[in-house]
């Protein structure tokens, strides 16, 4: 390789070297960890994005970003040609790239090594899209990316501030010669708002004949301070007859991700700071890059409810199968929800057996559930934190077409089609997104006709309790079927079977974080007072057989 491109990339190295002792691996959220202590990783994902740009023949994403963590946290996660997380077997090579020493000889080895497997040159084309959020960090980060990867020839394109789903949309529409939409920003909020538009105008003008002009429906929300904010601004611009956007925590005043945002409502099971509960009928929080969702309200007696990624599990699986059942599609397609272990048993129960529709349990990361929804035509993926969406295939989309198309369908038939063909417009296919999802949310609702507290009274949930506990190694803790069941330490499962069988509806799990150096504890149980007791009895079996 040049002489050139190895000068170039020994002075970026020696500008952002590697601090000693560090180890970083590639996991669920890409790199992530202190951003001062991330340039030097940067310059390694640089390369590597443009190697799998210059094997895929197609460009490929990086975004920075440290979804919900603090502010002083950053990381990089890279994109795949459609717009989905970086294939797992690459993520090894992400991992030999970051144990490497601090070495140009090294790196430079590993490099023409790599290249000669994968069997790529240096002159080869390639194409790397980068964004970031807000954070102070991000836009330092991404100049290293640009800076490593033009190393390797590589052309760039720098999208700046941009929330992740935005990212990974614009990757796909750029790759598939924007037949999923315009390659831009406009594209993306052009694609979602007209689709949200065309779904509810019809429906608010029927309701209009019967009882009235409808008012735009309000909503706030809460933005975590951070890239959300400035993008749910274009919402309201085009949207501004249908929905009321009230935008709190916008970055003007508090700090990303502190007291605020989807995970923190989800995880206290309360208001967020800069968010005061009065005159709204329905809230919502977002998180740090915008690709967690979680609606609250407060009921008539002031209690507080939260609605999660399992009840947009059931609010998208009751839309789509009822709008299949009308176009008379239903027996043509294979439909599927997909849940991790930390589902509410509740969801699962009632989409099971009260929806009919199967539910796949996979482990804990949006990769494994999104993997898991390409099995169906139509496959409903959402974490219980919020992030999730729905995946169709070509033979749902060819079918629905078909019926739209239909001579000797019936009216109401090729309408439910229609509605179904404008609903996938809403929905972003590539990854979960905290906007595409307020819209399909918000349209469902209005289609069905149900308030918050309708959707809320579909299912009950079970009092729930989760736990996080320090031991001293967490990999001692080893998981099977979908982390629910543990094969190590000897003895645990059948001492958490135990405890769970005095129990009513009792269920629980123990697994190690893959964020966090912690092992997560799970209970549910009929009351509360029984999932925090359950809770704290596994969490005493777990320290005491790890100690
Ligand atoms: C219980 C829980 O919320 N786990 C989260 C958390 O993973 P852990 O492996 O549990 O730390 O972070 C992941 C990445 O954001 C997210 O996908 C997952 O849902
Ligand atoms: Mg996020």
């Amino acid at each position: 390789m040049s002489e050139f491109a190895k000068e170039k990339l020994t002075t970026l190295m020696l500008e952002y070297p590697k601090p000693s002792g560090i180890i970083l691996g590639y996991g669920t959220a890409g790199f992530r960890t202190r951003a001062d202590i991330l340039p030097w990783i940067m310059i390694r994902i640089g390369l590597l994005a443009s190697l799998r740009s210059k094997v895929k023949k197609a460009c490929i994403g990086a975004m920075i970003t440290a979804s919900h963590n603090p502010e002083h946290d950053n990381g990089v996660k890279l994109i795949d040609p459609y717009g989905e997380m970086l294939d797992q077997s690459w993520e090894v090579y992400a991992n030999n790239l970051s144990s490497l020493d601090d070495n140009i000889h090294v790196l430079w080895d590993y490099l023409e090594t790599l290249m000669t497997q994968l069997n790529v040159q240096l002159n080869d084309k390639s194409t790397v899209a980068i964004a970031y959020d807000t954070r102070q960090s991000s836009p330092l980060l991404s100049n290293i990316v640009k800076n490593a990867a033009e190393i390797l020839n590589t052309n760039i394109m720098n999208f700046e501030l941009m929330t992740t789903p935005q990212l990974h949309y614009t990757v796909r529409c750029y790759n598939d010669n924007e037949l999923y939409g315009s390659c831009t920003e406009a594209g993306y909020f052009d694609k979602i708002c007209t689709a949200f538009r065309k779904l509810i105008e019809a429906r608010r003008y029927n309701l209009c004949m019967t009882s009235g002009a409808k008012p735009a429906e309000q909503l706030a929300i809460d933005a975590a301070n951070g890239i959300g904010a400035q993008k749910l601004v274009y919402l309201n611009q085009r949207l501004s007859d249908l929905l009321t956007i009230e935008i709190f925590n916008d970055g003007t005043k508090g700090h990303l991700n502190e007291k605020c945002g989807a995970d923190y409502v989800k995880l206290y099971q309360k208001a967020p700071d800069g968010l005061p509960l009065t005159n709204y009928p329905k809230y919502c929080s977002i998180d740090g890059d915008a690709d967690r969702l979680i609606y609250y309200f407060i009921d008539e007696n002031q209690r507080f409810h939260m609605l999660d990624g399992d009840r947009f599990s059931v609010l998208f699986a009751s839309f789509i199968s009822n709008k299949l059942k009308e176009a008379k599609l239903m027996d043509q397609v294979k439909m599927g929800v997909i849940q991790t272990a930390y589902a509410n048993g509740s969801s699962t129960n009632y989409i099971v057996n009260t929806m009919n529709v199967p539910v796949a349990c996979v482990p804990t990361g949006v990769k494994h559930l999104h993997h898991k929804a390409l099995d169906y035509d139509i496959g409903i993926y959402f974490e219980a934190n919020g992030h999730g969406t729905v995946l169709f295939s070509d033979n749902l989309k060819s079918k629905v077409k078909a019926a739209i198309e239909d001579q000797n369908r019936t009216d109401e038939e090729r309408l439910a089609a229609s509605q179904l063909r404008v609903f996938i417009d809403i929905i972003n296919e590539t990854v979960g997104d905290a906007l595409a999802d307020l819209l399909a949310t918000e349209a469902i609702l209005c289609l069905m006709n149900l308030s918050i507290e309708g959707w809320l009274h579909l299912y009950n949930d079970l009092p729930q309790r989760q736990l996080k506990v320090a031991i001293k190694d967490r990999t001692m803790i080893q998981t099977t079927d979908a982390e629910r069941r543990c094969i190590a330490p000897a003895h645990l499962q059948d001492c958490i079977d135990e405890l769970v069988s005095k129990y009513s509806s009792g269920r629980s799990f123990v697994r190690p974080s893959g964020t966090e150096d912690i092992v997560r504890v799970y209970a549910e149980a009929t009351t509360q007072v029984d999932a925090d007791k359950l809770a704290d009895d596994i969490r005493k079996i777990v320290e005491e057989l790890t100690k």
